[in-house]
């Protein structure tokens, strides 16, 4: 058993490994969603370093504050929302995905966002280290944004769904509210075992109140994650090919 200091060194590799990867496979005149994350942000890092060094001509939008000024620090000309505006490709976090590609998202508190723009793009790919993949999901406490007037009738219905919600407290100062880029509030619903995503998120979508939730069901067309200490390109339902045998968008 390794400690686990070296195994989130692994991980943090990997989140490199992936975000290498899926920075290859942008191309000339694409415009690309941005995600949120610790895995997003090596990819935006990269793609910036692409667009500086390479001429890489793309524009992009991102799912976040911290996304878009990430990205604004290394070099990527920026698109604000507009109508119209689709995305060629979006490079995106996940906090659970299951074989059928599958997600839980919102662990960075960016659900709103992150659906609004995955919503809009023609590839949703997902980059994610090893401890990701599940069988099942619902192990990862399922994020909701919540409008703060509505939260107690919110934790009501949530815990009548069988998901014990818990109020999600700023990590800087634990006696302060985590807030959306919104200024909506977080839950965090931990149902240990969602057996039917589908059914969730349609009971879920049912609440007032409850803006967004963190299922992403359908929208992501592929990830890359590392598996035997290759990357690996999952596609819902099939067997994983080494990324190597791609060069672009599979
Ligand atoms: O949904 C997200 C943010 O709202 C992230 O994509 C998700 O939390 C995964 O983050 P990380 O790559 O840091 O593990």
């Amino acid at each position: 058993m390794s400690s686990p200091e070296t195994q989130q060194q692994q991980l943090a590799q990997e989140k490199q490994l992936v975000a290498a990867t899926a920075a290859g496979w942008v191309r000339d005149g694409m415009v690309v969603g941005l995600g949120t994350g610790s895995t997003a942000a090596p990819f935006i890092e990269l793609l910036g370093q692409r667009v500086r060094e390479d001429g890489l001509r793309i524009q992009a939008t991102a799912t976040s504050r911290a996304s878009d000024e990430l990205a604004r620090e290394v070099g990527i000309p920026m698109l604000e929302p507009r109508r119209g505006l689709r995305f060629d490709l979006t490079v995106d976090g996940a906090d659970e995905l299951d074989s059928q590609l599958r997600l839980i998202k919102g662990g960075g508190g960016a659900l709103l966002r992150e659906k609004v723009i995955a919503t809009a793009s023609d590839y949703l790919l997902i980059v994610a280290d090893s401890s990701k993949a599940v069988a099942q999901l619902g192990r990862f406490p399922l994020p909701l944004e919540v409008v703060p007037f509505a939260l107690p009738w919110v934790l009501d219905a949530v815990a009548a769904l069988g998901g014990a919600p818990v109020v999600r407290v700023n990590k800087l100062n634990p006696a302060e509210l985590a807030q959306s880029d919104q200024g909506n509030l977080l839950v965090d619903c931990h149902f240990e075992q969602i057996e039917d995503p589908s059914a969730l998120a349609l009971q879920l979508k049912t609440i007032p109140g409850m803006v967004e939730h963190g299922l992403f069901l359908g929208l992501a067309r592929a990830a890359i994650i590392v598996q035997g200490g290759a990357a690996q390109v999952l596609r819902p339902g099939q067997a994983a090919v080494a990324a190597a045998a791609f060069s672009a968008l599979p």
